[in-house]
Order: structure tokens, then sequence, then C-alpha cells
């Protein structure tokens, strides 16, 4: 076509199986594959999966010339029949193109969950964190064999964000309300795999849909939404009308910018992204943490040990893809149309020649850097501590 005359194709592994490209290569690791083949192709490849491409970027210069610099290009999802569609009705934040819906609801999501709203609450983050030592200190002084701190961990990222939304908060892991979150979570999360989305890859597929897996989506689907639904009515039966995000988004709602099922799937966009990453963080830091005794006695460098934490052990080693609408170029390469691009955080962050000996947990790594994250996220990329929170247009909130 015209718009590929004159450029090349961009590398890509060997071994292409017809139909099902690179499919059967990348195993259950993804991210280790991706990292493997960057280091032998280069930062920017594309692969196969089945009809879908896939472009791999694996290096701070290319997210920033492709993802940051060319945000308007690359700022879409590929739409995904089963996360987007069935899990969503449609209605996520996170998994939405990039169109007139999302631009319209962006700045809601900015403005009550955005950096100024964590910042307006920050007394009750540390509420929260008081209570989640407590926590700890008790559950290890009632144990001898040791426990998972990942359940603490996670009952105190929901309890921030369920002050948030509706000034509602939970004691323990035994509550009711903790225990039905979770299993709906992890349900709605075990789901959304990226294996669970073999349509996707194989559009043959939906000829002969997986009923078990369909049925499985919509009843977990169904549930979310019950529960969802539940958060929502306490807010509108609280008599002393508190501040909360549930409030100023139904606020939206009469003002006639939002409808009903945009209240209830912008909450469900705030518990998915703020609970799970959070716990997962916290889980693997103090793993880190336990394993390298002697980073623990530097106890002033607070911040630089959670920086460290997210290059060392993210929460999402391939972030959340973006995706292309339109033919790009780059270095004489030529982007297709409609591929799917992945920012491979993993491969940066293990990058020796970004950062001196990547397999050690190190927070002093990040002394020098006077930044915040967010700060360092909106600027040049070759000067970025990490890139956890994803890139452009679609950054973390
Ligand atoms: C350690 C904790 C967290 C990590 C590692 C994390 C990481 C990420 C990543 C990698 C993305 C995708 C960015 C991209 O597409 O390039 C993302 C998106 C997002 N995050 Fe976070 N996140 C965390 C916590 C939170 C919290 C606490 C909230 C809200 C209260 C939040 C809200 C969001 C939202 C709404 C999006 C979607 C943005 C969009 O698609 O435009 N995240 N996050």
């Amino acid at each position: 076509s015209n718009t590929t005359r004159g450029l090349k194709k961009l590398p890509s592994p060997p071994d292409r199986l017809f139909y099902f490209g690179h499919f059967f290569q990348i195993g259950d690791k993804p991210h280790k594959k991706f990292t493997e083949w960057a280091r032998s192709l280069g930062d920017i490849y594309s692969i196969q999966l089945g009809q879908q491409n896939w472009i791999i970027l694996t290096s701070d210069k290319v997210v920033g010339e492709l993802l940051q610099k060319r945000g308007a290009k690359y700022s879409t999802r590929v739409p995904s029949h089963y996360t987007f569609k069935i899990l969503t009705r449609g209605k996520s934040y996170a998994a939405s193109p990039y169109n007139e819906r999302y631009r319209k609801i962006n700045p809601i999501m900015h403005s009550v969950s955005g950096q100024r709203s964590v910042k307006e609450n920050s007394y009750l983050l540390d509420d929260e964190y008081r209570i989640l030592m407590q926590n700890l200190c008790q559950a290890s002084a009632k144990t001898k064999d040791g426990f998972y701190p990942k359940y603490f961990f996670q009952l105190t990222a929901l309890n921030v964000i369920s002050l948030l939304c509706l000034n509602k908060r939970t004691d323990s892991i035994d509550d009711p309300f903790y225990i039905e979150f979770e299993n709906l979570m992890g349900t709605h999360l075990e789901l959304a795999k990226v294996t669970n989305r073999l349509s996707e890859y194989f559009p043959i597929l939906k000829w002969f849909p997986n009923t078990k897996l369909h049925n499985a989506m919509i009843e977990s689907a169904g549930s979310m939404e019950v529960f969802l639904r539940k958060l929502v009515k306490e807010v509108i039966d609280d008599k002393e009308k508190k501040p909360c995000i549930i409030r100023e988004l139904l606020r939206k709602k009469d003002e006639g910018i939002l409808d009903d099922l945009d209240v209830i799937y912008l909450t469900d966009s705030i518990f998915a992204a703020g609970t799970d990453t959070i716990s997962a963080s916290l889980t693997w830091l103090t793993a880190a943490l336990a394993n390298n005794p002697h980073v623990q006695s530097k106890a002033h460098q607070e911040l630089d040990r959670i920086i460290e934490g997210q290059r060392y052990c993210g929460a999402l080693y391939l972030g959340i893809p973006h995706g292309i609408e339109e033919d790009d170029e780059y270095n004489g390469y030529h982007i297709p149309a409609n591929s799917v691009v992945v920012l491979n955080q993993y491969g940066i962050h293990m990058d020796e020649k970004r950062y001196e000996n990547p397999k050690e947990f190190k927070p002093e790594r990040f002394l020098g850097f006077t930044e915040s994250s967010a700060v360092l996220a909106n600027g040049n990329y070759e000067n970025r501590d990490h890139f956890g929170f994803g890139a452009g247009r679609r950054l973390c909130t």
C-alpha cells in the first residue's frame, strides 16, 4: 500500500507459524520472552499473535518518541470483546478506546481520582497505613509459621479506595464486605487474563464460543454490577450527604454528563485500578526487603525504596497495552494501523544500560532523583525513574 512504500518492515522473531504467528512461542511469562527478543531484535520489533499485530517497545527513547510525543496516535486500546464489552458492558475507562466518550470522561476521572484529590485526602492514607502496621504486627505476633501479607495490603488498598469513593471502611479481612470484594475482583482479574482472549487472536473462534468461559464472564459481570449498585445506593441513601467520588459522579449524572452505567463502571475502574496494583506492589516490596536485610537498615530512604520497588518488581510487567488506529513511520520502519503497542516495562527495568546490575534490589540508585515520578513522567523519557505507571496520554491517574 502507499503508506508502506519505501518503508522497512519491523524486525520480527524467526519461526513464525502460518495463522498462529508467534503465539506458541510466548509461553506463560510473555514479559520474559519479549525481553529476550528485545536483546536480539532491538528496542522496537513486531510479533504476530494469531491475526493480531503486536509492537513491543523496550527503551525509554522509543516509548518517549511514540507513546509520549505521538500520544495523539498511540493512546487508544484495541477493543477487547471479553474484557471490555462483556465484563464492563463497554463502559470501562482503562480499557476504553481513545474516543469522544473517553475524552469527555478523562477530566472527571482526573479530578476525582488524580493526584490533587489524593493529596487533599492524605490524612486518610496516613490513618490507613498506621492501621496496616498494627494489623501486620498483630498477625506476626499470632503466627509461628508466617502469614501472607497480601490480604492486609489489599484491605488497606480497599479501605483507601472505598473511603474516597463512598466514605466506607472495614476493619478486618474477615469482614463480609472485604470477602465479597476480594472474591469478585479475584474472579474478574482471572477472567480478564490475556490467555482467555483467544478469539481476539484467532477470529475464527468467534464461531465456536467457549461457552464455559463466556458464561463465567456473564456471571462475574452480573455479580460485580450488583455489588457496585449496592455501593452507589449507599451513597444515595446517606442522609448526611458526605462528599465522596461516587457523589461527584452522581452530580455529573444529574447534570446529564454521565449516565447510570457510567457511574457504576467508572467506580469499577477506580476499584479495579487502585486495589490489586497497590497490594501486589506492596507484597513484592515486602518480599524484596525481606530478602535484602541490609537495605532495611537504611530506613530514612523511604521514598527511594518505593521507587526501586516499582522498578524491581512492579505490579504490571507489560502495563496496559496501547493501540494505534492509523499507519505510522518510525526510523524508516512501517508501523501498521490497528497494531497493539506494548510498553515492555520489565524489559526496560531489567536493561543493564539503563540500570547498573538491574537484578539487584538497590534503592540507593534513586538517591539523586529529586523530582516525583509524576513530574518525570511528563518530562524527557530518557530521564524517567521507572515506567511502572505507563506512558503518554494513558498514564496512570
Ligand atoms: C502501585 C500502584 C499502581 C500501579 C503500578 C499502576 C499502574 C498503571 C498502569 C501501568 C496503567 C496503564 C498506563 C498506560 O496505559 O500506559 C494504569 C492506568 C490507570 N490507573 Fe494505575 N496504577 C496504580 C495505582 C492506581 C490507583 C491507586 C488508581 C486510582 C485510584 C489508578 C488509576 C488508574 C486508571 C484510572 C488508569 C487508566 C488510565 C487510562 O486508561 O487512561 N491506578 N495504572
